[in-house]
């Protein structure tokens, strides 16, 4: 009997906290999330700072023993048996990791955010293109099926004509007891800051509930305007509020992100709710923390107010995840590899060009500047 299992074959490069936490979710049977199409095998990992170090990574993950353990990114780049890398490093490197991933041929899942500004993601676009290979951003909340769930929600008119989406991802963090200067959140050579490493969610609800959900040919950049409070002990951002304007109706997206402030007061996710997506007929409203909602709420404006009479009744709807939820990225990449598609829908190039080049703007309205190095699109470039 043919199997119509489609397996794919992951690298893994850098051995960071993402790192492990993704080639676990690899390794989690997809039967158990219904994914019966579909399945992962990690075949590598490289670490640039030594065999061992990658050795002792794949271990730690329970990846079975004839995985290779690489001693830098050049040796996994070259490995044939490889069908696509996973990127986890620092934002900083993202652009030189990539290039060197594509130039090779090898198909691509990058974290985010893409890379540190948009001049670089149109280039590892268009290398993607010539090269005729995957590229996707991990930007892993776009592939929960409760994402899924309310876009289809939206996109049927329950709530109405969506006027408003407010959006945070804040961390509650004593930034000097908790990370130092020289942590990647922070740390201006690795591009660190808020707006990068948290923003980037609060700009995906706000993008995935308005832009994304327009027809390709009606999208248009917004207009933005942000404000940015920078750490004073190395000049990147810890507070960043940012407001969107959506041609052609001109909805508002409000994305904010926080260092210092959450949401939720002790940054468990438990209060508050960090997204409210606003229609003529009444509001979502998702509980949790924004990267990995877990619950969202219904709220039909009343039957009683004038010219909106919702459809709706109020409902509270919860989802299991049966890990840590990254797998879900993973499938589509998957899926895509299977049926040939150089990009996904859930996050094509395109958007994700437009995002950087709004985090562009941000940042100049901001003031807020990466050392040219690391901003540069020149390649290669020695010490990533
Ligand atoms: N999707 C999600 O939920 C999350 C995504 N992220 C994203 O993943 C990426 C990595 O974050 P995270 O895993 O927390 O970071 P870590 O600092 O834990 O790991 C980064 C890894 O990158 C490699 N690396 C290569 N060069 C450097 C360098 N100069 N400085 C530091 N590390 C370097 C190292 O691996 P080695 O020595 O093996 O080469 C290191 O272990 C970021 O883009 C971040 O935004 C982070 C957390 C959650
Ligand atoms: O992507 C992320 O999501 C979870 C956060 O804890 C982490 O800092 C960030 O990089």
């Amino acid at each position: 009997m043919v199997s119509n299992l489609y397996t794919i074959r992951w690298g893994i490069l850098a051995t960071g906290g993402i790192a492990q936490t993704f080639t676990k979710d690899l390794l989690i049977d997809p039967a158990t999330r219904n994914a019966t199409d579909i399945r992962h095998s990690v075949v590598a990992a490289a670490s640039s700072t030594s065999s061992d170090r990658a050795a002792k990574f794949l271990q730690e993950c329970g990846v079975p023993s004839t995985a290779k353990a690489y001693a830098s990114y050049k040796e996994l780049v070259t490995d044939p048996d490889i069908d696509i890398i996973y990127i986890a490093t620092p934002h900083s490197h993202h652009y030189q990791n990539a290039r060197l991933c594509l130039e090779a041929g090898k198909n691509v899942l990058c974290e985010k955010a893409f890379t540190t500004n948009a001049a670089q993601a149109k280039i590892l676009v268009q290398i993607a293109k010539e090269k005729g290979v995957f590229l996707m951003e991990a930007v892993w909340t776009r592939y929960f099926p409760l994402v899924k769930e309310l876009q289809s929600i939206v996109q049927k008119g329950t709530i109405g004509d969506v006027k408003r989406v407010f959006a945070d991802l804040s961390y509650k963090k004593d930034v000097e007891k908790e990370f130092g200067p020289e942590h990647r959140m922070v740390n201006m050579d690795l591009a660190g800051g808020v707006l990068l490493d948290l923003g980037i969610y609060s700009l995906t609800w706000v993008f995935q509930f308005i832009y994304h959900l327009q027809p390709p040919s009606q999208r248009q950049a917004p207009i933005v305007a942000s404000s940015m409070t920078k750490y004073e002990k190395t000049g990147c951002d810890e507070m960043t509020s940012i407001i969107l304007t959506f041609p052609p109706n001109n909805t508002h997206g409000i994305a904010t992100t926080n260092i210092r402030v959450s949401h939720d007061p002790d940054y468990q996710g438990t209060a508050g709710a960090p997204i409210r997506i606003q229609g003529t007929l009444g509001e979502i409203q998702v509980t949790g923390l924004s990267f990995r909602p877990t619950t969202y709420t219904l709220i039909p404006a009343s039957s009683t107010t004038p010219g909106s009479p919702a459809t709706f009744k109020q409902e509270i709807v919860t989802h299991e995840i049966p890990g840590r939820g990254m797998f879900w990225e993973a499938d589509e990449c998957a899926r895509c590899l299977r049926d040939g598609k150089k990009e996904s829908e859930g996050l094509g190039w395109e958007e994700s060009i437009v995002i950087m080049e709004t985090m562009d703007e941000v940042r100049r309205q901001g003031g807020v500047k990466y050392p040219e190095r690391i901003e540069s699109t020149e390649y290669p470039l020695e010490g990533f």
